[in-house]
């Protein structure tokens, strides 16, 4: 993890303004879990998993300043961007922690996390959608947008190659295209079935992917029975 806290400690500064030009769908990928969000109208406490600058966090405030919102991540860098773009807000709150080797802190209604648990091994993956589970209240839900591994060696192919050609032309300097290209070979992408199944095992009751563009999708599931 010394190197994904590096890189992103690295990038943190010039971070937000990248984002459109890395994540071609980037507006329909942050703001697909509107409606579900929109509908968790009980909910209060919050937690961003990987919140890096607070993006995410960012997107559902627009929808809900009201929440408390936990924000954790690895890079102290990062976290101080986050810590500037919610500035004078006394609804967050934020961990400097590592999630493949810390427990959850908390108890939360939403559980949210983008482009962030790609980084673990599969293994970590499962134990920290079991994590998600119980920091999870009753009724709770958990939204990942994330980046999946493609369903076979061609489309994964195709979507890897896509991705790079989509990024050479998005008008990025060239500098932040060659770190972009770096930071991804620390990426372990797995694939959609196989994290929809896991979420299943821990014990979600509804589980789905509600969003899929390519290689990003945005996923989850709810503790008990969605009430939609
Ligand atoms: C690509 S950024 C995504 C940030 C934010 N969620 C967003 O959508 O812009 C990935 C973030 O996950 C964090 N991260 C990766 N692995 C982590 C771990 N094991 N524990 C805590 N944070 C982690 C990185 O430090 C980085 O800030």
């Amino acid at each position: 993890m010394e190197n994904v806290k590096k890189q992103f400690d690295e990038v943190s500064k010039k971070y937000d303004s990248q984002r459109q030009y890395l994540i071609p769908c980037y507006q329909d990928f942050y703001t697909a879990c509107y409606p579900l969000v929109r509908k968790l109208s009980g909910a209060k406490r919050l937690l961003d998993i990987g919140a890096g600058t607070g993006l995410f966090s960012y997107f559902i405030y627009q929808i809900n300043p009201n929440l408390h919102y936990t924000l954790v991540d690895l890079s102290p860098e990062m976290l101080r961007v986050a810590k500037e773009r919610f500035n004078g807000l006394d609804n967050f709150q934020y961990e400097e922690l590592d999630f493949s080797a810390s427990n959850l802190p908390g108890k939360y209604d939403i559980i949210i996390s983008a482009l962030a648990i790609h980084h673990l091994e599969d293994k970590e993956k499962e134990q920290l959608y079991y994590a998600v589970y119980e920091a999870l209240n009753p009724g709770g839900v958990f939204i990942n947008a994330d980046q999946v591994l493609g369903r076979t060696l061609g489309f994964d192919h195709y979507y890897r190659t896509n991705w790079r050609e989509t990024v050479l032309v998005s008008g990025l300097e060239e500098d932040a295209i060659q770190k972009a290209f770096e930071r991804v070979k620390l990426d372990k992408f797995a694939t959609l079935e196989s994290q929809l199944q896991i979420l299943e095992d821990a014990g979600f009751t509804d589980v789905d992917c509600i969003y899929k563009n390519l290689n990003f999708v945005v996923f989850g599931g709810s503790k008990g029975l969605l009430s939609y």
